[in-house]
């Protein structure tokens, strides 16, 4: 189980305190997609680098499957990161010098699974593909094979901090239609950050923040399909 109970941020700047999050408490599902909307500043990334070990709350408890994250030291949050979590971002952060299928494997090989990153590249689509360098492709392709990359060390949540960010419409479609299949294929438990309210549909879970806290939970039953038209 994964839970977030009572989490508050606070950063001190100067004289002042600035709350970034205070009390968010809701759960997060293993095989669901969960997305997180609000506006800017509303503590989405805030959030988002807490649930994937890159920063410690101020107060509250963090859940993952029985374990207090909140209370791992700086060892165990290196381990944590590196088995547990796979990230994306609107930058996708490929090395340039490197084809998708190395691309791929070298964070593959942190967890032993590089000898698997071609499946992980054709799972995504980019099957031929995997001899192109970064500058080779296009915005939609580099950022599938950082969602391959993610993919490949099975991480148990995937956070993803607006993954469409840089993407035209139809392409973040796209990207939108790979993020539900992994969660609906796997026990990964799928964050998407966005400021598109138009994904609300997409998703399981909608948690929307505003000012720290959160406004609304909602569950989708049934989460609109993306059409095979995209693909
Ligand atoms: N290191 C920091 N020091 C001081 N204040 C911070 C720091 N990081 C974030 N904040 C503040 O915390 C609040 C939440 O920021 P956060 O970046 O999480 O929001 P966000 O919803 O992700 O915004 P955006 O959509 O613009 O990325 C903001 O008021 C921000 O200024």
């Amino acid at each position: 189980m994964i839970k977030l109970e009572k989490i508050s941020k606070f950063y001190q700047v100067g004289d002042e305190q600035v709350t970034a999050l205070q009390d968010i408490s809701f759960p997060i599902e293993k095989g669901k997609l969960t997305i997180i909307l609000g506006p800017s500043g509303s503590g989405k990334s805030t959030l988002l680098n807490i649930l994937g070990g890159m920063d410690q709350s101020t107060a509250g408890k963090f859940l993952f499957e029985g374990e207090n994250v909140t209370q791992f030291d700086d060892h165990q949050l290196t381990d944590y990161r590196r088995k547990v979590v796979g990230f994306v971002s609107q930058f996708y952060n490929l090395v340039p010098s490197l084809t998708a299928l190395e691309n791929v494997a070298i964070a593959a090989r942190l967890t032993a699974n590089d000898h698997r990153a071609e499946e992980y590249l054709a799972k995504v689509g980019l099957k031929q593909r995997l001899n192109n360098f970064p500058s080779q492709m296009s915005g939609g392709e580099m950022q599938r094979v950082s969602i391959a990359r993610a993919l490949s060390k099975k991480p148990e949540m995937l956070l993803c901090d607006e993954p469409t960010g840089a993407l035209d419409t139809k392409t973040s479609l796209r990207i939108m239609k790979i993020l539900q299949e992994v969660a609906k294929t796997s026990k990964t438990a799928v964050i998407v950050v966005t400021h598109n309210p138009s994904f609300e549909r997409y998703g399981d879970c909608i948690v929307r923040l505003r000012d720290g806290r959160v406004e609304s939970i909602k569950r989708n039953p049934v989460p609109s399909e993306i059409g095979e038209d995209v693909k």
